[in-house]
């Protein structure tokens, strides 16, 4: 087996000494999109993987929860590890608690490995649609791994680009668990965030009650910045009207994470505590942000949390 492994030319590695936030995370902040890469000789990348990265570790993970001053993180499985939820499990379990996961899982998944995955700390699975990271999956196996999972509680995520989700509505909706979206369905932001195409998101959102969304990665959005470096406290600014607008209307049902290490960028690599600092431009009181980064991923995450 390859245990030696060689990142894609050109991979930007994650930040290697972010600042510290002059935004001051709420007490149990939960750093609720974020993943783990290997390392690769002690969990190997798929073979089907699209990228190789560079390493990422859990420890490394959770010194940057503790340098920003989260609380918690949601790891979710990165498409390098396929349907290998290895590296993922073992970060949840070295995280005493203080992680929960999304896994991928295949509709042949046995109810052991489920068993441990929910033990582990997993509480969804994800289901991608962007084409650069993955091979379509038909649809009826993600249905049958809707069925699998259903009966544990767990929800499904979803990361898909905005132009493919007049297609994808339908079976979304057809999907009986709660859905969290990931990075806003990508909405191209050199677009009217009142225009169509943002329209047809928020409608969507609409649709049913149970639909959650990550108004992350505004470092993977922008098209003009400027980026999270040197100290810039109005990084983004292109992202912020659209993710206000979704912050504004569905103040119990958004998420937030860092994207930490931040797969496939090829523009900047952000200084994460920088990022930190976006936060208040998305979410502009006290209380939605308490909503954004405690009350909501923590009711959805750890819904026993006291
Ligand atoms: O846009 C991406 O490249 C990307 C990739 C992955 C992954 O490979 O899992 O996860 C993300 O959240 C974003």
């Amino acid at each position: 087996m390859t245990t030696d492994f060689e990142k894609n030319p050109g991979w930007l590695d994650w930040y290697a000494d972010p600042s510290r936030p002059r935004f001051r995370l709420p007490e149990g902040a939960v750093d609720a999109h974020c993943h783990v890469f290997g390392p690769g000789a002690a969990f190997p990348y798929a073979p089907e993987r699209k990228y190789t990265p560079c390493d990422a570790s859990k420890d490394q993970l959770f010194a940057l929860r503790d340098r920003l001053g989260f609380a918690r993180n949601v790891i979710v499985q990165a498409t390098c590890h396929g349907a290998d939820n290895r590296a993922l499990a073992d970060a949840l379990r070295a995280s005493k608690g203080m992680a929960r996961g999304v896994a991928t899982v295949r509709p042949d998944v046995s109810d052991e490995e489920l068993r441990e995955l929910h033990e582990a700390g997993v509480r969804g699975v994800r289901f991608n649609f962007v084409k650069r990271l993955v091979d379509a999956a038909p649809r009826q196996d993600l249905l049958d791994v809707v069925e699998r999972i259903a009966p544990l509680g767990w929800h499904v995520v979803v990361y898909f680009e905005a132009p493919d989700l007049p297609d994808l509505r339908d079976f979304f909706l057809s999907i009986p668990v709660p859905l969290v979206v990931d990075h806003m369905g990508r909405p191209d932001v050199t677009k009217d965030p009142d225009g169509p195409e943002f329209e047809a998101f928020l409608d969507f959102l609409r649709a049913r009650p149970d639909i959650w969304c990550k108004v992350t990665c505004p470092e993977r959005l922008t098209v003009d910045g400027p980026p999270a470096l040197d100290g810039e406290q109005e990084a983004y600014r292109d992202v912020v009207p659209f993710a206000q607008r979704v912050v504004e209307e569905f103040p119990d049902r958004v998420l937030w994470g860092t994207d930490w290490p931040h797969p496939n960028l090829t523009d900047h690599m952000p200084d994460d505590g920088l990022l930190v600092d976006f936060l208040p431009h998305i979410a502009p009181t006290p209380e939605l942000r308490h909503k954004l980064l405690v009350d909501n991923p923590t009711r959805l995450y750890w819904p026993d949390a006291d």
